[in-house]
């Protein structure tokens, strides 16, 4: 599918927008996709609850899916209250029917936020038949536990094990939802029959702003799995823009206390960012990094460095190329703090540049010239290499384009690759180790915390980018990856 993504959401009506097609709606076009809604039943519904539901007549359910899908390419469906055994018939005999079955996400509502009962219960045994036409299923715990006719999971040990059992039973998706958990932590998982194959755990955000999450989140994955075509990344991609709706949601004041006010649907768009892209994520690109990653462990100076036994005229090598590297990657790190958009990001950066020369660089100087006055002179007089040089003359073209987002994408390979590499070397024995500071350099928690901080302001900037823009983005953090691997490489290549 190319373009803007069609999904029609089939649920009923919530007049007060936060839950239903109005969420559905609202989710579609704020995960980048066009919005469709067939409707089952109306509610006549508050921030405190249901107070009544009619139906129209299944037969008029059937014609509103059978004139929208004579005209309209339809690439997700959202499946949400459906109220009755003879409406979910309705819906599964017309998926049936379809000359091709779109990708359907189906959220067995079975009961409000608010605890009102949305589907009758003699019908909770048609949609086991509605479940084997879905692609995901999206129970929250007492959805699940009716669905395998157990008591509601009070741990998520055996939330999992109720929700692989429907998954096999039905060999379909389960996304496992933590939101009815007693507790600090809102974890969900995506399972197969198989078990897991993504697990998500998040803090509980406090608020009693959650009315229609379930709706707005089953509605984000349809949308964002028909432009990613990844349930996975869908997934994580509609989690972390359901999570920021919920943080923004009290802002909305929507309805009196004591209620289940709205997620605030727009909140992330009238933040400037564009709606959620899997390419504009650090961590895909990181992902997609992971050949270069294992290339990189492999690299004879990682090894010898990880395991002590490198040759210390090697390590001066590597040294004294880092140190001309450091100082004008330093410089390169004053220009993003320039050009970052606002005084919080602006100060990171600076920070960083000043922690690059006090640190690292004086880390460097330490090993060069061990017991020598650190008087700010340089303590080799060698050349920039061919890597080192190749690699700088990136970072300058990305600093002298000027776009800030580009520079900073730039810049983070080598806050990323070092943490990365830095903390997978903690393990490693420090006894009598040569290099032991130079190894609790790049795995302390503090180095740790600035590279999360980096990759947060890449991903900002990322969010908000065009789509040529986070192009542009990715391909400068690539090849700044590549370098880095050069650079490792480059002293194993020579004799010093
Ligand atoms: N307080 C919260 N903090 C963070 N995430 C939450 C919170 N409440 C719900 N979520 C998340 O929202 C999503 C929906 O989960 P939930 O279990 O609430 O679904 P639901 O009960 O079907 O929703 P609803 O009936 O309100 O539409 C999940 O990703 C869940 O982890
Ligand atoms: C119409 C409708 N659908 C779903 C839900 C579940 O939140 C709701 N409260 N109202």
């Amino acid at each position: 599918m190319s373009g803007i993504p069609h999904v029609l959401a089939v649920a009923g009506s919530d007049p007060s927008g936060g839950a239903g097609v109005q969420a559905d709606i609202k989710s579609i076009m704020a995960c980048g996709g066009y919005g469709m809604a067939a409707l089952t039943a109306l509610t006549a519904q508050s921030t405190q609850g249901v107070s009544a539901v009619h139906a129209p007549p299944t037969g008029f359910l059937r014609q509103q899916l059978d004139t929208l899908a004579s005209d309209v390419r339809i690439d997700a469906v959202k499946i949400g209250m459906l109220g009755t055994a003879a409406a979910i018939d309705t819906v599964s005999a017309w998926l049936d029917a379809l000359p091709e079955r779109p990708p359907v996400v189906l959220d067995p509502v079975m009961v409000a936020t608010s605890g009102d009962r949305l589907l009758d219960p003699e019908a909770e045994r048609a949609l086991h038949g509605l479940i084997a036409r879905a692609d995901v299923v999206t129970p929250n715990l007492p959805e699940l536990a009716a669905l395998v006719d157990e008591p509601v999971a009070r741990d998520w040990g055996v939330a999992l094990r109720q929700v692989r059992g429907l998954a096999a039973r039905h060999d379909v998706l389960v996304l496992a939802k933590g939101g009815h958990l007693d507790g600090p932590r809102c974890p969900d998982a995506l399972v197969g029959p198989d078990g897991p194959i993504a697990t998500f755990d998040d803090e509980r955000i406090p608020t009693t702003s959650t009315h229609g999450t379930g709706c707005s989140l089953s509605s984000a994955l349809a949308t964002l799995y028909a432009r990613e075509r990844d349930w996975p990344w869908a997934t994580r991609l509609a989690r972390a823009w359901v999570r920021r709706a919920i943080e923004a949601a009290d802002a909305l004041d929507v309805g009196r206390p004591g209620g289940h006010g709205p997620l605030h649907h727009a909140h992330a768009l009238w933040s400037g960012e564009r709606p959620p892209r899997r390419s504009a994520e650090p961590d895909a690109w990181w992902e997609d990094i992971a050949a270069l990653r294992r290339e990189l462990d492999e690299v004879w100076f990682v090894r010898q460095l990880a395991d002590g036994s490198l040759d210390p005229a090697r390590f001066a090598a590597y040294l004294e190329q880092d140190a001309l590297y450091l100082g004008a990657y330093a410089r390169l790190l004053e220009r993003a703090s320039e050009l970052a958009p606002d005084s919080a990001e602006s100060a990171f950066w600076a920070e960083a540049a000043r922690r690059c020369v006090t640190e690292e660089l004086a880390l460097h100087r330490s090993y060069l010239a061990p017991g020598g006055a650190d008087d700010g002179s340089s303590p080799h007089a060698a050349a920039p290499s061919a890597e080192t040089a190749a690699y700088l003359a990136h970072l300058e073209r990305a600093a002298q384009a000027g776009d800030h987002a580009v520079l900073v994408a730039a810049l983070l390979p080598c806050f990323w690759l070092y943490q990365d590499l830095g903390a997978r070397l903690a393990s490693v024995s420090r006894e009598g180790h040569p290099y032991a500071e130079w190894l609790d350099a790049y795995g302390d928690p503090g180095f740790a915390s600035a590279t999360a901080e980096a990759i947060a302001w890449t991903r900002r900037a990322a969010r908000a980018a065009s789509d040529d823009r986070v192009a542009r983005m990715r391909a400068a953090f690539e090849t700044s990856c590549r370098h880095e691997l050069a650079f490792f490489a480059q002293t194993g290549a020579t004799t010093p």
